[in-house]
C-alpha cells in the first residue's frame, strides 16, 4: 500500500496548532505508516509545541502585518518571498499527498506554493470570523472545513464543510483521568479546584482580575491552578508562594487540567469553547474584546444562549464577579446543570469527519486539479 504523506501548516498561537495536531492525531491512528511534516513560524510557539506532541516541524520567516509602521512591517515583502520559496523546497522535496492549512500566517506561503504544484488542499477555520490567510487561501484550495454556519459570507459555498473544530482525543478522557490529573498539579482531593485558563498566550485582563480576587477566591475554599501566559509568568509567579495556588505559564497536559477542575474560568477563543464543550464542567467565560468582529464574545453567548455557561464581559467584572463567581460556587445544581448543557453542545466527531474530507482528496487524481 503507498504510504500516504501529509504536511500540516498553521500556527502563531494554539489555536492554530492544535487544530492541526488534532487532525495529525487522527490521520496518524487510521494510517499508522503516512508521515508527516509541519509547516510554521520560525518564532512562533509551533517551533516547541509541534515537535513535543511527536511532529517535525520546519519554520518559515513570516509573521503577520502589525498596523503600525514597524521595522517588522517593511521586511514584509521580504519575509513574504523568502517564505514563498522556502514552501516550494519543502512541497518538492517532501512530495505531499495533501496539505492542510488550520490558519496563521504560516499556512498562507505553504498553501499557496502547494495549489500551485496542484497539490490537494484542504484550510480549516475554527472561528464564525474567518482570518485573513483562509480568506485568501479559500479561492485556491479545494475543500474549506468549518465550525460554524453562515460562512458562505467568507468562502466559495459550494467547498465548504460543517465538521467542527478538530480537538485532540486525550482531552475527552476527563473522567478516567480525573485522579491523575490531581496527582498531577498536586491538589488536595477534598478541595474544588478552580482552573483559570487565558488562552494559549493568556490574557491581561484576566490576570489582573485574579491577581487582585485571589483572596476573596481562596476564601470560597477553593483551590487555584492559573495558567497566566508566558508573557506574564514573571509578573504573577510571586503568587506561587500562596498555599492551595500554582501559577502556570503554559500547561502542557490540557487533559489533566481539565480532568481535575471543578469549576473553569476562560477566555473564548474557538478552540477553547470547543474544548469545554467536551469536558462537560461549569464555566465562566470572559471574552477578549480585542479580536477580529469580537468573535471572542459572540462564541461565548451562543454558549450562554443555551443556558450552558456564565458570560462576563471585561468592562462589567469590577462590579459583578464578586456575586456571579459566588452564585455559582454556593449553587452546586446550577454547576452541574452548566456542565450538563455545555457538553450537549459538544462536537466529538470533529476530527473523524476532517479526516474523511482529506481522504476525498486523496483520491483526486492530477487532471482534477489542473
Ligand atoms: C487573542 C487571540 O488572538 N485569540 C485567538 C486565538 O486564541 P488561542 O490561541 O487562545 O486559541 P483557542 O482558544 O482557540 O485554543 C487554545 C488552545 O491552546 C491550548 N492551551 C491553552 C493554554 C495552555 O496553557 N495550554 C494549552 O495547551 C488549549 O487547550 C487550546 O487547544 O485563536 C483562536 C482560534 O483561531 C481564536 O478564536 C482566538 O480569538
Amino acid at each position: 500500500m503507498k504510504t500516504h504523506k501529509f504536511i500540516l501548516s498553521g500556527g502563531g498561537t494554539g489555536g492554530h496548532i492544535y487544530p492541526a495536531i488534532a487532525i495529525a492525531d487522527a490521520l496518524k491512528a487510521k494510517y499508522p505508516q503516512a508521515e508527516f511534516l509541519f509547516v510554521g513560524s520560525q518564532d512562533r510557539m509551533e517551533m516547541q509545541k509541534v515537535p513535543q506532541a511527536g511532529y517535525k516541524i520546519k519554520g518559515l520567516w513570516i509573521a503577520g502585518i502589525q498596523r503600525k509602521l514597524t521595522w517588522s512591517n517593511l521586511m514584509f515583502p521580504f519575509k513574504l518571498i523568502s517564505s514563498l520559496f522556502k514552501s516550494a523546497r519543502i512541497i518538492k522535496k517532501f512530495k505531499p499527498d495533501v496539505v492542510i492549512g488550520t490558519g496563521g500566517f504560516a499556512s498562507g506561503p505553504l498553501l499557496e506554493m502547494a495549489t500551485r504544484y496542484h497539490v490537494p488542499a484542504l484550510i480549516q477555520e475554527q472561528n464564525s470570523f474567518a482570518g485573513i490567510t483562509n480568506k485568501l487561501l479559500s479561492k485556491k484550495v479545494q475543500k474549506i472545513c468549518v465550525a460554524y454556519d453562515g460562512m458562505q459570507q467568507f468562502f466559495p459555498e459550494e467547498k465548504i464543510v460543517k465538521t467542527g473544530n478538530p480537538v485532540r482525543l486525550d482531552l475527552l478522557k476527563t473522567e478516567e483521568n480525573r485522579e491523575a490529573g490531581l496527582a498531577k498539579f498536586n491538589l488536595d482531593p477534598n478541595k474544588k479546584t478552580l482552573l483559570i485558563l487565558g488562552g494559549s498566550l493568556g490574557a491581561r485582563a484576566i490576570n489582573r482580575l485574579i491577581d487582585r480576587e485571589l483572596q476573596f477566591i481562596l476564601d470560597q475554599d477553593l483551590q487555584v491552578i492559573w495558567q497566566c501566559g508566558q508573557l506574564y509568568y514573571e509578573e504573577y509567579k510571586v503568587h506561587n508562594a500562596k498555599e492551595h495556588v500554582q501559577v502556570l505559564a503554559f500547561i502542557d497536559t490540557m487533559n489533566l487540567a481539565y480532568a481535575a477542575a471543578d469549576v473553569i474560568i476562560s477566555r473564548a477563543g474557538a478552540g477553547s469553547v470547543s474544548e469545554l464543550a467536551l469536558v462537560g464542567k461549569p464555566v465562566i467565560f470572559i471574552p477578549s474584546p480585542n479580536v477580529a468582529e469580537d468573535h471572542q464574545t459572540k462564541n461565548a453567548e451562543a454558549i450562554v444562549a443555551k443556558n450552558a455557561a456564565v458570560l462576563l464581559r471585561e468592562g462589567e467584572l469590577e462590579t459583578h464577579f464578586e456575586p456571579e463567581f459566588k452564585k455559582l460556587i454556593d449553587d452546586q445544581n446550577r454547576q452541574n446543570e452548566l456542565g450538563a448543557n455545555i457538553k450537549k453542545l459538544a462536537l466529538p466527531l470533529a476530527t473523524q469527519r476532517i479526516v474523511r474530507e482529506v481522504e476525498s482528496l486523496l483520491k483526486l487524481s492530477k487532471q482534477d486539479l489542473e
